[in-house]
């Protein structure tokens, strides 16, 4: 991807400081609202079906996450990205450890209905959400991305992007792709840091996506923003493995060097191709 695209995103996202609403689950709540904040966008954790299909409306963009999925939270789930999908705002599935129950691949059934304009999860999630057989470990994968590339292939049937995790992650609209060569293995071992990156992505694709009718230049438009924000997190955690001592320090630092990294620092260190 092109290095002056990446500038471009990122200085929209920054710029733009979007509104996020999230229904994630209840181990990730605080970090989600931190990593969006220290990012420079702004959080909202609005769960209750009362409430979330109107507060959507106010959302550059929305993030729904399956984590500690219940049957109530599934409701307003499916209430708010009928919502988000009737009105075009952006909105992503993380669908976690969705190969580990019926409950969890039938929830995903119905929210795919609602088309996800991105879909990022671990290796095993993308293969589990294709049908396909997957080393699932409950919210953490045993396979790798390679082996998931013709799932998320697939995926795009139901959604513009998707966004594997792993140790290099890949981002795809079904025809154009991108790998991206950042992170580090530490994000592995604080909890929420793959919930807390699909709520990041939202962010960008709020930011950089028009409500428009043309739907390729829209899926370029979410595949160069998913792509952004893979590097930009993937920086940032290599910026703090360089300082922490283990994940109770690499955690601050985390979000220090989100908090810290600048535009120019992003486009001299990037490590994105086309694949
Ligand atoms: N082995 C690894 N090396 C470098 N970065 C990694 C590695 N595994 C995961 N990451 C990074 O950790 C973040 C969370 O991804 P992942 O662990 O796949 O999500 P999840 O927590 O949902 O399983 C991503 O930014 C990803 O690039
Ligand atoms: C541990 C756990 N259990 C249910 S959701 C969750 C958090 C998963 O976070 P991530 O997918 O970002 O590792
Ligand atoms: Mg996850």
């Amino acid at each position: 991807m092109r290095s002056d695209l990446i500038h471009h995103c990122f200085t929209t996202f920054k710029d733009t400081s979007p509104l996020v609403h999230n229904i994630t689950n209840d181990v990730a709540n605080n970090t989600v609202a931190n990593v969006l904040l220290a990012a420079g966008a702004s959080p909202a954790m609005v769960h209750d079906i009362n409430e979330a299909p109107e507060f959507v409306q106010l959302a550059q963009a929305l993030a729904i996450n399956i984590g500690t999925l219940t049957h109530t939270t599934l409701q307003s789930m499916l209430a708010t990205v009928e919502v988000a999908h009737t009105q075009s705002i952006p909105w992503i599935l993380d669908p976690v450890a969705v190969g580990a129950s019926s409950f969890r691949q039938q929830a995903c059934t119905e929210l795919l209905k609602f088309k996800p304009d991105v879909i990022r999860g671990n290796a095993s999630e993308i293969l589990a959400l294709a049908g396909m057989s997957s080393r699932t470990k409950g919210t953490d994968s045993g396979d790798s991305v390679d082996r998931a590339k013709e799932a998320a292939q697939q995926l795009t049937q139901y959604a513009k992007v998707v966004v594997i995790t792993g140790a290099i992650d890949w981002a795809t609209d079904g025809t154009h792709s991108y790998s991206v060569n950042h992170g580090h293995p530490m994000m592995t071992q604080v909890t929420a840091l793959g919930c807390a990156l699909t709520a990041l992505i939202a962010g960008f694709i709020g930011a950089n996506t028009l409500k428009t009718e043309d739907s390729n230049s829209n899926s370029s438009s979410l595949l160069n923003a998913a792509t952004t924000a893979l590097c930009y997190y993937g920086q940032a955690g290599e910026l703090a493995a360089q300082e922490a001592q283990g994940p109770g320090s690499f955690y601050l630092h985390f979000l220090d060097a989100l908090y810290n990294l600048e535009a120019q620092t992003l486009i001299d260190h990037l490590r994105v191709t086309s694949s």
